[in-house]
């Protein structure tokens, strides 16, 4: 019998079409012959299965599963691809690991700890990996921007602290931006936080637990028409990206080994895509995301492509994982 899969996409957060993209992509990649294919629609009205003609099928969030023509259909597994909550802050791995479901990408912890900018960065603070000097403010907060500006230095970069895709970011460079900047971040979360500006070359390093091994793909290297890879260059065309990056194979070693050395002090697993910037010459570190892009334009496509490994493969591969 073939493994009933659901491709978990869509999610709460302004995230929500680039993930049904990515969704559409491990739809139409995933290996038909060998698994037996659902996509499954998180969304915060409703959870559902859309079939080929596009009829939705209510899921039952008791046991997560549902009904089609009569069939009762529950799932072996889950390939995650919700990027933001509930998908990637692991509300939903939570809720699946009760369930005893198994899914496709890092466990609830994780996925909660890396979601969170501002802890993952203390965390890895601690184990030697260079970030960003940062600043730190709940919603409600006094906003001093002095004290701010004397902290982190100008520019800098304001960013809501659990979002992705560039959601609620700006580069300021007047302290007098700060304030307006500061409310466009919390329109995302209710919690932002503010960096120091990394100047410098920005790589992006998709690390992958493949064939049980923890693999680093190739580096790609991000070059944005605008001051930073934002919204528009991410997903209008706005940006080069180029794989394998244009960088001395010193660096490139060093930042594929510090990407792999935070998949393992993290614990992640499955799909990530951790990226930096070589400031002063030395990788530091911005992000991790434990639910990557995959949609055409995507990165970790790209990169796999590069490393000679198919949609086909890497996602059978996945899913062969959660088991173990
Ligand atoms: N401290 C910084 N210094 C310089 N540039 C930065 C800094 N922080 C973020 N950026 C720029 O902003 C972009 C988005 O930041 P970040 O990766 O933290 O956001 P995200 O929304 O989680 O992105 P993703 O879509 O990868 O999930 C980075 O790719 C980089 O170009
Ligand atoms: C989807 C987006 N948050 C990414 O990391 O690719
Ligand atoms: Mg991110
Ligand atoms: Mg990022």
């Amino acid at each position: 019998m073939k493994k009933k899969i659901a491709i978990a996409m869509g999610g709460y957060s302004s995230e929500y079409e680039i993930s049904v993209n990515s969704g559409n992509l491990v739809y139409q990649h995933i290996d038909k012959e060998k698994y037996e294919v659902y996509r499954a629609f998180i969304t915060e009205d409703a959870w559902y299965v859309l079939d080929e003609q596009e009829v939705k099928h209510p899921i039952n969030k008791a046991n997560f599963s549902t009904e089609i023509n009569k069939l009762n259909i529950q799932f072996d597994a889950v390939f995650n691809i919700i990027h933001g909550t509930p998908g990637e802050d692991g509300l939903f791995q939570a809720y699946l690991e009760i369930l005893g479901i198994p899914q496709t990408a890092s466990n609830y912890y994780q996925a909660a700890l890396t979601f969170n900018k501002r802890d993952c960065i203390s965390i890895l603070k601690a184990f030697g990996i260079k970030t960003a000097t940062n600043y730190f403010l709940n919603k409600g907060d006094a906003i001093n921007t002095k004290e701010i500006v004397e902290r982190v230095g100008l520019p800098c970069f304001v960013k809501a602290n659990k979002a992705g895709s560039s959601f609620g970011i700006s580069k300021v460079k007047k302290e007098e931006d700060l304030k307006t900047a500061i409310e466009f971040s919390f329109k995302e979360d209710e919690e932002v936080i503010i960096e120091s500006f990394l100047d410098g070359v920005e790589v992006s390093v998709g690390v992958i637990n493949y064939q049980g091994e923890i693999k680093a793909l190739p580096v790609t290297e991000i070059i944005p028409e605008n001051e930073f890879f934002d919204y528009e260059a991410k997903y209008l065309g706005k940006s080069q990206e180029i794989t394998p990056a244009n960088i001395s194979e010193t660096d490139r070693k060093k930042v594929q080994e510090q990407a792999k050395r935070i998949f393992k002090i993290l614990k992640l697993k499955g799909l990530t895509r951790a990226e930096f910037i070589f400031h002063n010459n030395e990788p530091h570190f911005i992000e991790i995301n434990t639910t990557p892009g995959l949609s055409e334009a995507s990165i970790l496509p790209q990169q796999a492509k590069a490393a000679g490994i198919s949609l086909k493969e890497l996602f059978s591969n996945l899913i062969e994982a959660v088991d173990n």
